[in-house]
């Protein structure tokens, strides 16, 4: 019996699902106890190693998350809403730590996470990197540094098979950006601009969103007034950086109390 705790990677076929996979196996900190995939999914049943391509690794790929989490200290989650919405009140069930990646939730899927995290430990970023979040923090403190006759627009890009827009990281950027500035995102961002759409509101925060290839993640917060430009840029070229900020946001979570967290508290930013 290894004395290193159990870890459940839920979307296991997805792009971090994959990555996860191998993140936790070269860690030698925790070790992979469970993969799940939705129902009808073709790597269902099979040995996660074969599916993946490899040796068998005695993993059984299952579409049962409750049996699968039962078995583990963490989850790690990188699917969809409502998929991630589930496996939230599954994860208080098995009390076991609960780590969300995935983006694209309405305001009211957030809110419906909070009841399972009086039961365990929930840890969610829109983006677990340690360079973003670092990022947020300079961009809340230049935000408060400067008037609303600064201009803050977002832009993102990201791969073509990504389907919410903008993205998680850029609402966390925007989210940091209106904290500097003293106001509330809601109410005070615009995106999707298109035709007549009427002059920039002063001190709104704008976002726009690339899709093409295969870029894993680039976001610029740009700061614009009369004469002059301050640009804060993030690019990510290796998607290892988001499941290392994962596995480190599950081992981390193992020491803490139920309730709801992000990376700037695991990282201690
Ligand atoms: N927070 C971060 O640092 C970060 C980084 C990268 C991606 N993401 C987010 O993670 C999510 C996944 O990204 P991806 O590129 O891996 O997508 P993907 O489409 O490659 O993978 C998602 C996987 O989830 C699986 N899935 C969906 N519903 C399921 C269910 N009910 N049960 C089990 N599995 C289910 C899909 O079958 C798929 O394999 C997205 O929301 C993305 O924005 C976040
Ligand atoms: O590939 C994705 O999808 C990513 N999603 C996160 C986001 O929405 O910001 C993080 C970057 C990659």
């Amino acid at each position: 019996m290894s004395d290193v705790p159990g870890v459940v990677i839920t979307g296991i076929s997805g792009r971090m699902g994959q990555m996860l996979a191998h993140t936790v196996a070269g860690s030698g900190k925790a070790r992979l106890v469970g993969a799940v995939e939705r129902a009808g999914h073709s790597w269902v049943g099979q040995d996660l190693g074969v599916a993946m391509g490899g040796a068998a690794t005695g993993v059984i790929v299952t579409d049962d998350p409750l049996e699968a989490f039962a078995k583990a200290q963490a989850v790690i989650d990188f699917t969809a809403p409502a998929a991630t919405l589930e496996f939230a009140k599954l994860a208080a069930q098995a009390r076991a730590v609960h780590v969300i990646g995935t983006t694209g939730f309405e305001p009211e899927q957030i809110a419906a996470l909070e009841p399972a995290s009086r039961h365990s430990v929930q840890i969610r970023a829109g983006n677990m990197s340690l360079g973003v979040n670092l990022l947020t923090k300079l961009v809340q403190t230049v935000a408060q540094a400067l008037d609303a006759d600064w201009d803050i627009e977002v832009v993102e890009a990201h791969h073509n098979r990504k389907v919410d827009a903008p993205s998680g990281t850029a609402l966390m950027l925007g989210k940091a950006a209106a904290e500097g500035r003293g106001i509330a995102l809601e109410g005070h961002s615009e995106s999707g601009r298109q035709g007549i759409t009427g002059a920039r509101a002063e001190g709104a925060i704008g976002f726009s969103s690339i899709r093409g290839g295969d870029i894993v993640g680039e976001h610029d917060v740009i700061f614009a007034t009369a004469g002059e430009r301050l640009v804060l840029r993030h690019i990510a070229t290796d998607r290892a950086i988001f499941a290392r900020g994962a596995l480190k946001a599950a081992l981390w979570g193992l020491d803490q109390k139920p309730g709801q967290y992000d990376m700037i508290d695991v990282l201690g930013l």
